[in-house]
């Protein structure tokens, strides 16, 4: 199996990226829709988060106001690392049993689409790692329209990551979303062609196919050791 890391800034564009491989077939794991569901109201992460923030981020139906953490936690980096560090356990859990469910349907290739792939020391499970970068100024005015939010708030959301730039270096193969959609695309289906080339010999024997013929193989290897035996 071959585990594709997709990360890159916020508003950068990674969700742009990863409903272009979900729209040709290429199953993706969303680590911003885990986040969203280890705080359902009632969960082990919810009543974390609810613990260290208070019941002033609630809303009235009980499930957490993440519009309202948001802006607590990007404004605030100790108060964001108490929340990285309260759902990292939730997250990365949950993240390793889509993975584990993707691979029993014999996936062969998927993506996880991570905004804290580094942060997170998650970029060792993953290969390649694709990062998409957009230029400074138009990242801030697609989070501020995308969002609805002023400069400052957009500028206190990027601040709260590692540099994209950074990441940048520290890609395999970077998407240039600075431009149209449509320039985007064009870079993406090369993109595609790369990641979706034959499996190595270690990508196969970490699949679903490679690991039942390996244990195949060692049935067979015992059975016909034992005969021998006798
Ligand atoms: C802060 C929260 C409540 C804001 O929720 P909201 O729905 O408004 O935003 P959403 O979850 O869609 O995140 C939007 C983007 O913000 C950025 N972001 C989210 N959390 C963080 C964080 N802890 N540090 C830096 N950037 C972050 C990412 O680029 C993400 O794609 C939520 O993002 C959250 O619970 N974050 C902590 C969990 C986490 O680390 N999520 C990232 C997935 S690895
Ligand atoms: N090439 C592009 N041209 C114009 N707008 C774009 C382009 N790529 C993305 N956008 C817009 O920019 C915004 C951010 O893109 P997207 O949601 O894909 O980023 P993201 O990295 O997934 O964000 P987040 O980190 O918040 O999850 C969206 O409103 C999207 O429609």
């Amino acid at each position: 199996m071959r585990i594709v890391g997709l990360t890159g800034g916020i508003a950068s564009g990674k969700s742009t990226v990863s409903n272009l491989f979900k729209s040709h077939g290429v199953p993706v794991v969303d680590a911003d829709l885990v986040a969203h569901d280890v705080i359902r109201k009632g969960t082990g992460g919810w009543k974390k988060v609810v613990a260290a923030f208070g019941n002033d981020i609630l809303l009235e139906n009980g499930e957490i106001d993440r519009a309202c953490l948001g802006q607590i936690v990007f404004s605030d980096s100790t108060k964001r690392q108490l929340l990285n560090r309260l759902l990292a356990p939730y997250i990365s859990s949950d993240i390793f049993w889509e993975v584990m469910k993707l691979w029993l349907k014999g996936s062969k290739v998927i993506v996880l689409d991570i905004p804290l792939l580094f942060e997170a020391k998650m970029d060792k499970w993953t290969a390649p790692i694709i990062v998409v970068w957009v230029d400074p100024e138009t990242q801030v005015q697609r989070l501020m329209a995308r969002d609805g939010i002023p400069e400052e708030q957009a500028r206190n959301k990027i601040n709260a990551q590692t540099a994209l730039d950074w990441k940048k270096t520290k890609a395999d193969i970077v998407i240039n979303n600075s431009g149209t959609i449509e320039e985007t695309k064009l870079q993406f289906q090369e993109v595609l062609n790369q990641v979706t080339r034959p499996l190595t010999w270690k990508e196969l024997a970490l699949s679903r196919e490679g690991v039942f013929w390996v244990f195949l193989s060692a049935i067979v290897g015992i059975l016909v050791v034992q005969k021998n035996l006798k």
